[in-house]
């Protein structure tokens, strides 16, 4: 049975639409691939279960050499992975701070305000050498050094100062009340985030706030994408049968959002010579393509790697949609991911196996599994594991989308996740894993 758009535009579960618009079995990725291709050409491989191939791309770039960290400065480390733990450089806060604009008092109160000169009161940023004695008070702001001796900070509105320059408190003070000790949120030395995490604005915060002008992160990984494909278009409305490209100009973005450096996208035709061409050419870490992975006649991608003695590592995988996606090590050593040209497809591949390959060769720690309830059943494809677009919605289900067709976009386009419904569908519970897309909750 062949997919259709006009299948895929209801909900999965809907009464609607079928279950599932992929093919049923037989899988045609098993039957002879083409008129063209040679008669010796063997049988496909049994497509790799899902969670299997997510693991085998998890690993494949274990045992290459780890990449040199490189110190870069603070302003140019968000998104990077740390290179090593981030170690406290100082004490934070690094004096004994004033958590409020009020009065700095010794002992119980009521307290003689010090007015006379250098007692005008302490401000942020300034040190200075006023030491309390018990019964004294003297002004400070937010966030200036408390002077020795006192024992707490009473905040303005609270307090009254009489005739003779008397302070009154109107209600109980505690010992060290609105005083930030120092130390409190670290000690010099402290490991504040371990090596692997993402330099968020966050950690660029904290890393400055404990003295850090530069961080050492690893180098992202390069990506190049090449875009197979005589009918796509590079601009301009669809016309003669040709189409808009859709994934050169979503794959980039995306693939700095998981940590990649992309550093070239190339359209090329549909000519084994191009493609061949642009492997040999390529010092990427990463090659992606996209389309040409099926049987057809122009489908280049797994020819032209069996001819650069590429070593297969994944060779399709059971997964609607996408199931033609395929990962394979290059004879460099470097690897290349082949996406599905239907773009619903393509990102189920992006996210199967470039992702978590991306992961690791990033020094990136695998992605958190993250699980929710279906606001509906979702039927399972009876061997595969299929990826539907959800919405998160805010009492912590996920809503499966229409427009989910391997062709579309315009499911995913309004969701935040994939829920990842095994084979035979979800359990009793009706939950799913999901893997969030980068912009989850931004909207
Ligand atoms: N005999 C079989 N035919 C197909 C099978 C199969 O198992 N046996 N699988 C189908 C499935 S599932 C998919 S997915 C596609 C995968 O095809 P390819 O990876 O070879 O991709 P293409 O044939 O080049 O393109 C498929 C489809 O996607 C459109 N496309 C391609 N690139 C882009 C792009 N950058 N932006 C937008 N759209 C794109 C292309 O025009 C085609 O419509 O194969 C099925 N066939
Ligand atoms: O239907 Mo295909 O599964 O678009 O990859």
């Amino acid at each position: 049975m062949a997919s259709t758009d006009a299948e895929s535009a209801e909900p999965p579960g809907s009464a609607a639409a079928p279950a599932d618009p992929a093919p049923a079995d037989p899988d045609p990725t098993l039957e002879e691939p083409t008129p063209r291709a040679p008669k010796s050409h063997p049988a496909h491989p049994p497509a790799t279960p899902w969670d299997v191939a997510r693991n085998v791309a998890g690993w494949a770039a274990a045992g290459r050499k780890e990449a040199t960290a490189r110190v870069v400065p603070l302003g140019q480390a968000t998104g990077q992975t740390l290179a090593r733990a981030l170690v406290a450089l100082t004490d934070l806060p690094s004096f004994d701070t004033s958590a409020m604009d009020g009065w700095a008092v010794a002992g119980p109160g009521p307290w003689r305000l010090l007015t006379g000169r250098g007692h005008r009161g302490i401000l942020a940023g300034q040190g200075g050498d006023v030491r309390l004695s018990d019964g004294e008070a003297v002004r400070i702001a937010t966030g200036a050094p408390v002077p020795p001796g006192a024992t707490a900070v009473l905040r303005f509105e609270h307090g009254v100062v009489r005739s003779h320059g008397e302070l009154y408190v109107d209600r109980h003070l505690t010992q060290g009340q609105d005083v930030r000790p120092r130390g409190q949120e670290c000690r010099e030395g402290d490991e504040l985030l371990p090596a692997g995490v993402v330099v968020t604005p966050a950690v660029v915060g904290l890393a400055a706030a404990s003295g850090y002008d530069e961080l050492p992160v690893l180098p992202r990984p390069r990506v190049e994408v090449l875009v197979l494909g005589d009918e796509l278009l590079r601009e301009g409305l669809p016309h003669d049968g040709r189409i808009r490209d859709a994934l050169g100009p979503m794959l980039g973005p995306w693939l700095s959002a998981l940590g990649a450096e992309v550093v070239a996208t190339r359209r090329l035709g549909d000519t084994a010579t191009a493609l061949r061409a642009a492997l040999e050419a390529s010092d990427a870490d990463l090659v992606l393509t996209t389309g040409g992975t099926a049987a057809g006649p122009v489908d280049h991608v797994r020819p032209i790697l069996r001819l650069l003695g590429a070593e297969p590592l994944v060779d399709g995988v059971a997964v609607r949609p996408g199931h033609p996606m395929l990962l394979a090590r290059l004879a460099s050593g470097r690897h290349l991911v082949g996406l599905p040209g239907n773009p619903l497809a393509a990102v189920a591949g992006l996210l199967t196996l470039a992702e978590p390959l991306l992961r690791a060769l990033a020094g990136r720690p695998a992605r958190r599994p993250c699980r929710a309830p279906l606001t509906e059943d979702v039927p399972g494809h009876a061997t595969s594991t299929r990826l539907v677009p959800v919405v998160r919605t805010p009492d912590g289900y996920a809503r499966p989308v229409r427009f989910h067709g391997p062709a579309m976009l315009r499911g995913l386009a309004a969701a935040d996740a994939l829920a990842v419904v095994p084979p035979g569908g979800p359990g009793l519970d009706g939950e799913a894993e999901l893997l969030a897309l980068p912009w989850e909750g931004d909207r």
